[in-house]
């Protein structure tokens, strides 16, 4: 699958132009995700469909969404862009940047320059890199040249084999296990236990996918992640607020003050 995505990108890259460049304020996810709101840190996930589920949310509208997750106390948005194969828009993340004061990451294969270029342009704080997309030198060079432009990164790996040649190379500020495996598109948690370990000190670790449940929550805080990257769970609830809250167990927000 992560192949057939690659191909599309690369064809997108050679079609790719830049939109305008939004003036928007600015909001850091390494600092949402060291001092979130609950226990745990949550990067809620603006997601229409996905190659795994087919159409998520039918009546999709991203600002909503974003509001929804402000209100309901996420710590910082996802958006995923790629057309094809999600249904997303770059347009959607511009659209939930302007509507709410939270960091916004990009969710996207982002695997050139010129990406990083239209994703600066769109507006976002973050964006996502995946081990395994470029060569691992190739990824250090586009996290070095987003990190210049102002835009983190969540680097995302999906293999302890990944985890061990990313952190040889270097230690990004943000790791995320992704727990869905690329090929069956199974998610299991135990990606997430077996690979704690290896993370780097002084690295913030996502746990990503297939967290449905306040145990699901609680399993990967245990294993030592910082934050949580969630999608389809809250897409499905009845509102968004309601998503976190369920997720959450009810547990209250702390006070940024
Ligand atoms: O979600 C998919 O089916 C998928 C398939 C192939 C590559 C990536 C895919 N998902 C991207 C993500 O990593 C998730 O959107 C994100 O972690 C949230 O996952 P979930 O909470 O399980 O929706």
């Amino acid at each position: 699958m992560l192949e057939k995505i690659l191909e599309t990108k690369r064809e997108e890259i050679a079609a790719l132009t830049l939109p305008d460049q939004v003036d928007v304020p600015h909001f850091s996810l390494y600092k949402a995700l060291k001092k979130p709101k609950r226990s745990i840190g949550l990067i809620a996930e603006v997601k229409k469909a996905s190659p795994s589920k087919g159409l998520i949310k039918e009546h999709f509208n991203p600002e909503e969404i974003a509001k929804g997750y402000e209100a309901g106390g996420a710590d910082a948005i996802s958006v995923l862009t790629d057309q094809k194969y999600f249904q997303g828009h770059r347009n959607y993340l511009t659209t939930v940047k302007k509507t709410v004061a939270l960091p916004i990451m990009r969710k996207d294969f982002i695997i050139s320059k010129q990406q990083i270029d239209e994703t600066v342009r769109m507006g976002a704080d973050a964006m996502l890199l995946i081990v395994g997309t470029v060569p691992i030198n190739e990824l250090k060079e586009l996290y070095d040249y987003a990190y210049s432009l102002g835009l983190e990164c969540l680097v995302e790996v999906h293999a302890k084999s990944e985890l061990e040649e990313l952190v040889s190379l270097f230690h990004p500020k943000i790791i995320g296990v992704n727990n869905r495996n690329l090929k069956t598109f199974e998610t299991s948690l135990s990606q997430t236990d077996e690979m704690a370990s290896l993370i780097p000190k002084g690295s913030l670790f996502v746990s990503e996918s297939g967290i449905h449940h306040k145990e699901d929550l609680e399993r990967v805080g245990k294993a030592g992640a910082s934050g949580v990257l969630v999608g389809e769970s809250l897409m499905r609830a009845v509102t968004p607020e309601e998503g976190i809250s369920v997720l959450f167990g009810g547990e209250s927000i702390v006070s940024s003050s």
